[in-house]
This record gives C-alpha cells, structure tokens and sequence, in this order.
C-alpha cells in the first residue's frame, strides 16, 4: 500500500458516494485482481446509495475500465510527468473523471472537476488536487483534441479508438480480417442484452412474456434460441418473481446455443465436466424434460451448492453436482458409459469483455497459451467417457482459435474414433443461417462473435465418436 492510500483511509468522508465508490471499486480490481461485477456488486450492497447514484457509480465502474486505452491516451498529453508514475488511485480518479466529462451529461462538467479535486484532496495533498484540477481543466479547454487517431496501423488505431491491448486487436484483425475486428471491439464496449431462457417445463415462452409485461417489462424472443427473450429496462432481474419461482433463468444467448446444439434426449446419462454454477447443466435436463440423469461436475466444492440451488429453483431432480477435476473424471465414470458429454471449458474469456471489461486489461497472450494446455488436458480426459455413437460438446466463451477451432482440430488428429457433426437441430442451424453466422462450410464447429447477437463470444463444437 502507498502512502496516498494511507492517508486516504483517514481523511476519507464516512458517506461514500458514487464516484468515491467507483474509484474505490476500480482500485481493487486493478489491485487484487477481483472481479468488477462481483467487487460492485458488494461495494453497492454495502453503501446503500440512491438509485441514480447506484446507476452512476456502476457506468462510471464499467466505463472507465471499458475506454480506458483511450482515456490513457488523451490523458498523456496533460499529465507532465507521465500517466505511469502517478499513484494508482491518482491515475484512476483522472480516469474516471475524464470518462464523465466525455462520456456522460448527467453532471455539469464544472462539477465533476470540483468534486475530484474535493476527493483527490480528500485522499492525497494540495499538490495532487492541484495536478487533478490542471489536467482536467487542459483538458476541457481543449476538448477538440479528444478524438481517435486517424491515422498509424490498423491495430494501434483501433486499439486506442475502441481501447483494448493492441495485442489482442492484432489477433482479431489477423483471424479475422480488420471490419470485423472493429465489430468485435465495438461490439464489447456496448452493455450485454438482459436475456432470459424460459424454464418450457414450467409454461410458454407467450406466457413469461405476458407476465414480464404485466409486471412493467417489454421482453422480445431471442430469435437463436427457442426458449431465449431479450428484456428491456428491466433492472436486476433475480429480484422478479418469476426468477425465483423458476418460471426462467438468467443466462446469455450464447451459452444457451450450447445445450441446444448439444441436443440431450430424455433418459439420457449426461455429463457437464465444468458445470458450476449450473447454467448449461439446468438447461440440459430442461431440454431432456427432467428425465434421465445430468451430472453436473465442478472442481471447487463450494459450487455444488450454487448447482443445486439453481436445479431446485427451477424443479429439477435429475441434475446430481458432484466435485471433482475434470482431468480424472475417468475415477468416477466408467469407459463408453455416457451417451453425451459436455466441456464448457474455463477459457480465456475474450468473449464476455461486454460484462467483465477488466478481461481487455488482465489476460495476455501467454494465459490464452496456459489455457490451451488445460483445455487439451480436460478434452482427452472427457474423450473415452463417452459411448460409440455418443456426442461431446465442447464450449468456450472466448475469441481465441488456439482454445477453439485449433484446439479442436488437433483434438481430431489425437483422437480418430471422433468426427464434428453438423448435424444441429434444423431450427438452431435456421436462425444461425438467418443471422449469419453460419459458415458457409459448417462443419459442426461455430465461433459466434458477440455483434451477432449481442450475446458473448462463444464457440461451440459438437463431435460424435463413431468407433471405440
Ligand atoms: C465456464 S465456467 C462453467 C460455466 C457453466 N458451465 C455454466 O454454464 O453455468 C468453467 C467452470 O469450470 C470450473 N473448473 C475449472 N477448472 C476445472 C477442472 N479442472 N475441473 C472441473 N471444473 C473446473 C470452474 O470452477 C468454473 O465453474
């Protein structure tokens, strides 16, 4: 800890508000590495602030890690000494500040200037408030300087236009060519859409909808899955009846492609190896109408009982969450005894950028690379569980071909008692078609780029064995 930080935590006023629980919330993920969703989400709970300060702190939060790339590159030109050499909480309150003034209208821009200059003197000395004071001033007054570069390379521009690691745009323009990658940029720094996978063991998609609007919320259908709607303006949606009562769940649209391309029958032996807290699992045994057994595998214990609170939510007594590592699954299952396996891999994440901004900031090439190796790991562990004429559903949320295309072409070349197969339900591969994100070569693996839907970057491959 700085000495900055040291005197902050004595002057700090008792009451904090938006912003100083903002700036509090980004110092500890940027200092501990926690989550921003999580870390918010407590700090919110604790402070018990208004709901447009709420609403405040939570755009300043997700803003400020969103655009900082950008920010960072407008602050240079007035912060003398250089961005890099101030204290952490200095550098982040220029951030934030900055975000305001350029992204937000809800505040005059003389006040976000006085209120962190109030705060940088609250926390640090005369000197820093001065500084704080300077450069948001310099930079108001020359507004017009705060664009994107026009110019330089492809990936350096986007990088700092739409603010993520240049590295990480490298890959995209490389994999994908540059329009695109600018989509998938643009496409994590827009909120994720408020999607719904109705429970249909417990009533219509028409009826959750009729219900959500009675009750003040417009919700639409999904369009790729059956059983998915979007809603509007609607909140925290744990906090609705509905939610509670198991009528639907909360889940992205693309981690519920998974389970419908994974089509699992009923009375089928199913296997979720990485399943906490249970989304993809609860779905399976939704599709399969209950019947059968879904075991839901997670390596941490304490998320059992986030498997087993979801399945009683929704009335599910086949889903059985049982703890282990997925590399020994082979302990607890015998050889060809499963009929359908998923591995919704942990992965690098590079496809839930719109929820954890932090992910643009806290991975690097060589996690991608580490991630690899564990998923390769956790593949050839789940391969011979399952039966001849079975199917293995492999899922990522990432945008990385190492953890997926490749991942599971050199899966493929380990493993010839495999073979992708397209054969997805007819109206999954339909609204894939009309949304097109279909390859015009599918072959039964999908990367679906979060511009699609809205929906995080997720990849799906499903194999059937066809030989022991
Ligand atoms: C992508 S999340 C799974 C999300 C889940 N399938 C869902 O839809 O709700 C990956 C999970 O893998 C678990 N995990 C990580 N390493 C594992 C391992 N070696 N064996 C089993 N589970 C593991 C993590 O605890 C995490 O819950």
């Amino acid at each position: 800890m700085t000495r900055g930080d040291d005197r902050s935590k004595r002057r700090r006023a008792p009451a904090a508000g938006a912003r100083e629980l903002a700036l509090d919330t980004l110092l500890r993920v940027e200092r501990e590495g926690a989550y921003s969703n999580l870390e918010l989400g407590r700090a919110l709970q604790q402070a018990g602030l208004s709901r447009p300060d709420a609403a405040l702190a939570t755009e300043l939060v997700y803003g400020t890690l969103q655009r900082q790339a950008t920010l960072d590159y407008w602050l240079g030109r007035f912060v003398a000494k250089g961005l890099d050499r101030l204290e952490p909480w200095v550098r982040l309150l220029l951030r934030l500040s900055l975000y305001q003034l350029v992204y937000l209208d809800r505040v005059p821009d003389f006040a976000v200037v006085n209120e962190a200059v109030a705060l940088a003197r609250r926390r640090g000395h005369a000197g820093i408030a001065g500084m704080v004071n300077g450069v948001l001033r310099s930079a108001l007054r020359r507004r017009g300087e705060l664009v994107a570069p026009k110019g330089g390379a492809p990936a350096q521009r986007l990088a700092i236009a739409h603010s993520y690691p240049e590295w990480l745009v490298r890959r995209w323009i490389d994999t994908y060519g540059a329009e695109e990658a600018e989509a998938i940029c643009a496409a994590g720094n827009r909120p994720p859409p408020s999607s719904i996978r109705v429970n249909l063991r417990r009533g219509t998609v028409e009826a959750v909808q009729r219900g959500l609007r009675e009750s003040g919320i417009e919700a639409a259908p999904a369009g790729a899955s059956p059983a998915g709607l979007i809603a509007r303006g609607a909140g925290n949606l744990a906090d609705r009846d509905g939610y509670r009562e198991g009528r639907w769940s909360i889940q992205d649209i693309g981690s519920m492609l998974v389970a419908e391309a994974a089509e699992p029958q009923p009375d089928m032996e199913v296997l979720d190896c990485c399943a906490a807290p249970g989304g993809k699992s609860t779905h399976l045994a939704e599709l399969m109408d209950d019947r059968g057994t879904v075991w839901a595998n997670d390596l941490h214990p304490h998320k059992q009982r986030l498997i087993e609170q979801q399945a009683q939510r929704l009335g599910l007594t086949s889903v059985r969450a049982v703890c282990g590592d997925a590399a020994a699954l082979g302990e607890r299952f015998a050889p060809g005894s499963l009929d359908l396996v998923l591995l919704d891999a942990p992965c690098s994440g590079l496809g839930v950028i719109h929820r954890k901004p932090e992910v643009k900031w806290t991975k690097s090439p060589a996690d991608v690379a580490e991630l690899a190796k564990l998923q390769e790991r956790l593949l050839d562990a789940a391969a011979p569980l399952v039966r001849v004429g079975g199917r293995l559903v492999y899922s990522t949320c990432t945008i990385a071909p190492e953890e997926n295309e490749r991942q599971v072409e050199a899966f493929l070349a380990r493993h010839p008692d495999y073979a992708l197969d397209p054969q997805w339900p007819e109206p999954l591969l339909a609204a894939l078609r009309r949304a097109q994100a279909l390859p015009e070569r599918f072959a039964g693996m999908l990367q679906l780029l979060p511009q699609t839907f809205g929906s995080d970057g997720f990849f799906i491959a499903r194999l059937t064995r066809k030989s022991r």
